[in-house]
């Protein structure tokens, strides 16, 4: 049996994107506010009971959070384009040494319903 452990979180940025239709909008600065979910998966240390302590997570995600939030995206180091694709490797890069079991990361905006999601398969 697997379990999945899953923590979320959320960030205000602003970014510009050069893309091929509506590009007007996209090339102004402009923000959204990011919500995202990490999951690892595994099966629970008998001793402990746990895949991974939820508390390790939290602390991954202070630091990456902090790399993201009140930022422009434009000029984070590693990311690239600040499309929701590129923020979920960028995450995923960032969180998976920490943290071996990760299993799925998602980046959404609850404003316009726009998701994506990158699993480990
Ligand atoms: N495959 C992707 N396509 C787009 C992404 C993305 O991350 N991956 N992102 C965007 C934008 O960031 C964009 O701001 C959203 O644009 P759009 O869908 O055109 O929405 P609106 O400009 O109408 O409204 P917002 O207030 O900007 O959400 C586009 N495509
Ligand atoms: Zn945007």
């Amino acid at each position: 049996m697997k379990f999945e452990l899953s923590q979320r979180f959320f960030f205000e940025a602003a970014h510009t994107l050069d893309r091929s239709i509506d590009r007007e909008g996209s090339l102004r600065v402009h923000g959204h506010t990011y919500w995202a979910e990490i999951s690892v998966a595994g099966v629970p240390d008998p001793v402990t009971g746990m895949v991974v302590d939820l508390a390790y997570i939290r602390r991954e995600i202070e630091r990456v959070r902090d790399a993201l939030d009140h930022r422009f995206l434009d000029d984070v180091d590693g990311l690239g384009p600040a499309t929701l694709e590129g923020l979920c490797s960028y995450l995923w890069r960032q969180f998976r040494p920490a943290l071996p079991h990760l299993s799925r990361v998602e980046v959404w905006r609850e404003a316009s319903g726009d998701r994506c999601r990158l699993t480990d398969d």
